[in-house]
């Protein structure tokens, strides 16, 4: 494992037994995170975006799900794990510690019936084993610092009496409560209003920044990647078919589906919108592909797309493509 890597994803691939047959919502993603980096992962509606990253965290039901490659991390005390040969007991001790995940609907992190200070309290207890008076003051600290004000009246409420951009701020202090080395956000803002949203946005950066703490975040929105992210993950039919920094992906943009992306999504920063104006719709994922996933919509599709398929190829320094297009660098891997 690189030593400035948090986490390293090889060859991920996840396959669900449904009563329908397999889906294979994961072929193979390859994805790197340094240490203090925000990553963004983008691509419409069905690419594997949480199938994947929800894998980071063991989520899914174990009895219907399988799993292949490898998730290394990094954890608390600087050693390299591998996530998914971690057991059930290993994974509770990095679950919600080393790494945290937040999502569009904080009532999926929160029980609706303890008062959102005293689940934290409780968290900051069993991870971090404080006393309890000891961990209300950290709570209260922690509320001040993510606006979560007044804290003491704060600490006192259920969930059910705040709104959606201060239930989101609890999330985030809950998330962020054992300053994890990885902190998963899946479309944390998509449910709120754009000056919320932007809010929101600032303070998972600033507190991110604080604690070092690497950023996987996840979205529909561009706008919202060029503003927080150092780094982009473009995923399509369950793979990463670009890969690079911001600069990579919105100025030189080497994957077709990337460009149609950049092309479908409104300008402006606000939207929430989904990327719903590339013609056609994402594949579905009974099958494992052999040839380019994207051939079928894509307008530079060549006779050898529909045949063969198109590995991640480098192009210049930690910018990577899946296209026949791009060929021409080195092979990467
Ligand atoms: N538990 C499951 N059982 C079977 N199929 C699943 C399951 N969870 C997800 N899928 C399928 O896996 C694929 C990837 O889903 P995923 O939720 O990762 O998409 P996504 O990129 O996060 O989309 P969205 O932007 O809508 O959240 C989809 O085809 C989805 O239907
Ligand atoms: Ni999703």
């Amino acid at each position: 494992m690189n030593e400035h890597n948090v986490i390293e994803i090889k060859d991920l691939s996840v396959d669900f037994m449904t009563v329908r047959g397999i889906v294979y919502a994961v072929q193979g993603v390859d994805l790197s995170v340094k240490e203090g980096e925000i990553h963004g992962v983008v691509g419409e509606s069905g690419c594997g975006k949480s199938v994947s990253t929800k894998s980071i965290m063991r989520l899914h039901d174990e009895k219907h799900t399988r799993y292949s490659g490898q998730i290394l991390f990094k954890n608390g005390e600087g050693k390299e794990v591998d996530v998914l040969s971690l057991s059930e007991k290993q994974m509770q001790t990095i679950q919600g510690k080393d790494i945290a995940m937040i999502f569009q609907d904080p009532m999926t992190s929160l029980d609706p019936i303890m008062k959102a200070g005293e689940q934290i309290a409780e968290l900051v207890r069993k991870k971090l084993k404080m006393k309890k008076s000891e961990a209300k003051e950290y709570v209260l600290t922690l509320f001040e610092k993510v606006g979560i004000l007044p804290a003491e009246q704060r600490y006192e409420q259920y969930p059910f009496e705040m709104s959606g951009g201060m239930l989101q701020r609890v999330m985030i202090a809950m998330a962020l409560s054992c300053k994890p080395r990885l902190l998963i956000a899946d479309e944390p803002t998509t449910a709120l209003d754009v000056t919320i949203q932007a809010q929101i946005l600032k303070l998972i950066k600033e507190l991110a920044a604080e604690n070092n703490t690497s950023v996987i975040f996840i979205t529909h929105n561009l706008g919202v990647v060029a503003e927080i992210c150092d780094s982009i993950s473009v995923m399509y039919a369950g793979r990463i078919c670009e890969t690079g920094s911001v600069l990579d992906i919105f100025d030189n943009a080497a994957h077709p589906y990337t460009r149609a992306l950049l092309n479908s999504n409104p300008k402006e920063a606000d939207t929430g919108k989904y990327m719903a104006t590339i013609p056609g719709a994402p594949p579905l994922l009974y099958n494992k592909f052999t040839h380019c996933p994207f051939a079928e919509r894509c307008d530079k599709c060549m006779d050898k797309c529909r045949k063969e398929f198109p590995t991640l190829k480098t192009i210049r320094a930690g910018h990577e493509a899946s296209c026949f297009l791009s060929d021409g660098g080195e092979k990467n891997g």
